[in-house]
């Protein structure tokens, strides 16, 4: 079923998109945002899959990125998924922000209450882009990925896990290693349960030492070092040693001053566009 437009603005010569439709995955109604740019009236263009942080929805990059010009300058159709299901009511989904509602960290949880509607993996690698494929002017074989913090431990993972389906991967500030730092221990332990070789499979750090070179065209990673979680919770560090084992070119910029927020994405945003720009036209 097509999705329902909730509201539609004209942005940089494109269309910059708000919607709703009726998950099967997710099994509730999900809401995502779309930016078209001009060039979709020409036909199909590449598109870039940017998933959100903590506490944010399908609104937060699309209003504080400030991604749309460029995006419409290089083509590139830019699609947000919200950060979890809403409106599961179970018990305790929304008493912190690290967990629950806001906080899916894109995966498909195996534990109950959660593992009946927590199905964000699924949801945003086969649901979601068959939907925007089928429904916009959206080329499947050009598909990018690049997320914040916990969006960046989402891009990273998924790009990992589905290196067939994502061309091109970046991150903000990402949950590097997430089953070692309490975010992570928290969202895994109950999303996915006690057995900890089981989040290996769910974290960039982890799942990169396993593979060969899965991006041979580099991933890129910008990090704010006045990033007051920097230290315990992202260790991005760990992704570094990670990427130099498996020989992977890694990109990993970081910055003094920035800080978590959107004032530090907003300030490196044009590079990663053009980036996966760069990778995408090849
Ligand atoms: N609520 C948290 C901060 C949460 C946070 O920084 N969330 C990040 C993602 S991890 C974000 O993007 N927030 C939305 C925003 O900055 O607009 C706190 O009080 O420390």
């Amino acid at each position: 079923m097509a999705p329902e437009l909730l509201s539609g603005h004209a942005c940089f010569g494109g269309v910059q998109g708000f919607y709703k439709h009726d998950s099967q995955e997710i099994g509730l109604p999900m809401r995502f945002s779309v930016f078209t740019p001009p060039q979709a009236k020409q036909g199909p263009v590449p598109v870039l899959f940017y998933l959100a942080g903590l506490t944010c929805t399908e609104e937060t990059f699309m209003i504080k990125g400030g991604a749309q010009r460029v995006a419409a300058e290089l083509g590139i159709m830019l699609v947000t998924p919200d950060t979890s299901p809403r409106g599961a009511n179970i018990p305790g989904e929304s008493d912190s922000w690290d967990f629950g509602a806001g906080a899916g960290f894109y995966l498909d949880a195996t534990q109950a209450p959660w593992s009946k509607h927590y199905r964000m993996e699924s949801y945003v690698v086969q649901e979601l882009r068959a939907l925007i494929v089928k429904e916009f002017a959206a080329d499947a074989a050009r598909i990018g990925v690049f997320g914040h913090s916990m969006g960046g431990h989402g891009a990273l993972t998924l790009a990992l896990r589905h290196p067939a389906v994502y061309r091109s991967v970046s991150a903000f500030a990402p949950i590097a290693a997430p089953s070692q730092c309490p975010w992570g221990e928290k969202a895994f332990g109950n999303y996915l349960g006690g057995d900890r070789a089981g989040w290996l499979e769910h974290d960039a750090s982890a799942l990169m030492r396993k593979t060969a070179t899965p991006f041979p065209q580099g991933i890129l990673i910008d990090q704010g070092l006045a990033d007051k979680f920097l230290a315990e919770q992202l260790l991005p560090q760990e992704f570094e040693a990670a990427c130099a084992e498996a020989k992977q070119p890694l990109e990993l910029r970081r910055h003094d001053d920035y800080d978590h927020g959107y004032y530090f994405i907003s300030t490196f945003m044009e590079d990663h566009l053009r980036f996966h720009h760069r990778i995408l036209s090849a």
